[in-house]
């Protein structure tokens, strides 16, 4: 049976952990700072999943596994070395569902090879309500490359009710959705408002801006994205059940927020293109000096 380790049992780690407990087809073992017996995962269509589970809190006495799914947020990764020393080996493959861009960059200088590594496009909407408890608000799918660590990992979540898809353009895959965080996030977390903000004309018009810029530094990137883009992603947002996001999330309860990998990183990437980036380099620099908030 294959052994899987989920690093970051978080909204994400336990909206796939849970699916993968469920199919009983993997070991799973959720690796976090709580520990937790039970995996509760709620979905808004279908019946909720409830099942044993496995979590430790210390990566003292773990050996490496087949599959590490990293699921904490970007700025989390660096924290996470000890657990990825323990658990990749000469044959873990390692997965980053993370939002943002740079998931290989962030967890290369890690585990020194970034060949074994996938990332993925997390298309999840859900928030964690108490340690290995998960609500889902919208119909989830993950997005991977079309090559063979990409099926491989398709092939993981096979007959669980977590769809992978795979994708001959997983750059477009990726920035898509980088556009979609660096408007969501920023203006949630600023207005302390859900995404419905977005049906007001001004904030949609900050939230294009946002997109524009973006879209800009993914061409120079070598994304093929489609001008349709700002339009579609304003009204998807501005309609989604729910209205959170996880910046929006995190804001709400005090904790850090994942700025850097969705808006400082278009700043950085756009002086590395000579691209000016006025709009995030704003968002940015309010985001980071947020007053910080106690934590709930
Ligand atoms: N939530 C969502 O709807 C979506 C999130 N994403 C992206 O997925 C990624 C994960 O987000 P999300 O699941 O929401 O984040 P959460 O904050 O819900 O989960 C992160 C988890 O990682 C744990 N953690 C933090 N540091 C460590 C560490 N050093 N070792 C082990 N565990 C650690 C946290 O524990 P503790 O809380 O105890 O510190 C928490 O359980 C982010 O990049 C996010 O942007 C993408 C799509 C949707
Ligand atoms: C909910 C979703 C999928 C879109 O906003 C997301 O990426 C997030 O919450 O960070």
């Amino acid at each position: 049976m294959p052994t899987v380790a989920i690093i970051g049992p978080g909204a994400i780690g336990c909206a796939v952990g849970g699916p993968l407990v469920e199919t009983g087809r993997e070991q799973v073992l959720f690796c976090g700072n709580t520990a937790f017996d039970r995996i509760h995962v709620t979905y808004p269509t279908g019946p909720a999943f409830e099942g044993p589970a496995k979590s430790v809190t210390t990566p003292q006495d773990l050996a490496p596994v087949d599959w590490v799914l990293l699921c904490v947020k970007a700025h989390q990764v660096p924290g996470t070395a000890p657990w990825l020393r323990a658990l990749v080996g000469p044959a873990t493959r390692v997965a980053v569902l993370q939002n943002g861009v740079e998931h290989r960059e962030v967890v290369t200088p890690i585990i020194g090879d970034g060949s074994r590594i996938l990332p993925v496009v997390v298309q999840i909407p859900a928030e964690r309500t108490a340690p290995g408890v998960v609500k889902l608000t919208g119909d989830p799918h993950l997005v991977v490359s079309r090559e063979p660590l990409g099926t491989a990992f398709q092939y993981l979540f096979n007959k669980s009710r977590l769809p992978v898809k795979t994708t001959p353009d997983f750059l477009k895959a990726m920035w898509e959705k980088m556009c979609l965080n660096s408007a969501n996030g920023s203006i949630t977390a600023l207005t302390e408002r859900d995404q419905s903000v977005l049906r007001q004309a001004d904030a949609a018009e900050l939230a294009r801006q946002i997109i524009l810029e973006a879209m800009s530094i993914a061409r120079a990137e070598g994304a093929t994205l489609d001008d349709s883009l700002p339009t579609r992603i304003i009204a998807n947002l501005a309609n989604a059940p729910g209205g959170g996001n996880s910046m929006y999330f995190d804001r709400r309860a005090g904790r850090d927020l994942e700025y850097e990998a969705r808006n400082g990183v278009l700043v950085r990437l756009g002086k590395k293109h000579g691209i000016p980036t006025p709009v995030n380099a704003t968002l940015y620099a309010l985001l980071k000096n947020l007053k910080p908030r106690p934590s709930a």
